[in-house]
């Protein structure tokens, strides 16, 4: 293995920088992993929404996709933005019977309610990419999409990660609670054991990307060779700290602040950053 951990994440783009590719690689960055980058889709959004979408043809992505591949191994990968059947397919092939750990961010809806993903892929993404992961991290609308049935408090979620895991075939899911009221819960299930993740809701508006941010902090400690307990918890930390210490950029959902792990035990720019 090479002396440093890299990661790759396969995503859409956001040229405003809190989400999508761009957040991944500074994430991978902020964790000491070296990162690398497939675009599926390049995306014109913003804190506001998404304007517009152009998808790559699948010949190109798959040309990105080997120029990385045979030439530095990840010892991680990430997927998010999706938007098609072709491009799961294409993806499915590549990382069938890889033992790569596999990091699936079922993105479908942005925060600003703009759609990052098809109709049909929704149901697509479950029998294709699903059963190929090492973690899936539905936020409730994807994780309700997912299993079929709506998701209300966190045994809803718990009953829908072990759905995940024992009938969709991925080795650990964790729903995101991030949409429900009350604390911000996450459940982890790893196919024997339940987890809670919880901390207190942040009462901000700057949560665009957050999703991205937490998956590539899982991303980039599986590619360290940690747990998937472990990655997951370490991830939390550091979304936490993200939303915790906003940047208040943007005219709407601003993005979250990937170096907040960062201000921990810094007084002074803790103030600063309030
Ligand atoms: N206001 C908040 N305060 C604290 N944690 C939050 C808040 N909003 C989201 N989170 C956390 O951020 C992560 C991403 O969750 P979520 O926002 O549900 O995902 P997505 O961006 O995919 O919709 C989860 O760990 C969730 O618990
Ligand atoms: C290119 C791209 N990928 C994913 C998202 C969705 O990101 P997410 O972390 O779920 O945060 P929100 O956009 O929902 O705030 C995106 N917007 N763009």
């Amino acid at each position: 293995m090479d002396k440093v951990a890299s990661a790759l994440t396969i995503a859409g783009t956001d040229p405003s920088g809190g989400a999508g590719i761009q957040a991944d690689l500074k994430v991978f960055q902020e964790q000491q992993v070296y990162g690398m980058s497939v675009i599926t889709s390049v995306v014109a959004q913003n804190t506001l929404g998404v304007q517009d979408v152009q998808h790559l043809s699948i010949d190109f992505i798959e040309k990105q996709l080997d120029a990385v591949l045979t030439d530095i191994q990840p010892q991680a990968i990430k997927t998010g933005m999706i938007a098609t059947v072709d491009m799961m397919k294409l993806i499915a092939n590549k990382l069938t019977n890889s033992d790569i750990p596999y990091v699936i961010d079922p993105v479908m809806v942005a925060k600003s309610g703009d759609s990052l993903m098809d109709e049909t892929s929704r149901q697509v993404i479950r029998n294709t990419l699903i059963p190929l992961a090492t973690v899936v991290t539905p936020n409730i609308p994807e994780a309700e999409i997912l299993v079929g049935f709506e998701i209300h408090h966190n045994q809803d979620a718990e009953k829908a990660a072990k759905v995940i895991v024992d009938d969709l075939g991925a080795k650990a899911a964790v729903v995101k609670g991030g949409h429900l009221e009350g604390e911000a819960v996450d459940v982890l299930y790893d196919g024997v054991d339940l987890h809670y993740l919880k901390v207190d809701r942040f009462d901000t508006k700057h949560t665009h990307g957050t999703g991205c941010t937490f998956s590539a902090a899982i991303t980039a400690e599986l590619a360290k060779g940690k747990s998937v307990k472990d990655a997951v918890v370490i991830g939390k930390d550091f979304i936490t700290d993200a939303i915790q210490y906003p940047l208040e950029l943007g005219n709407g959902h601003g993005p979250t602040n990937h170096w907040g792990y960062r201000l921990k035990g810094l007084p002074g720019q803790r103030e600063a950053n309030k």
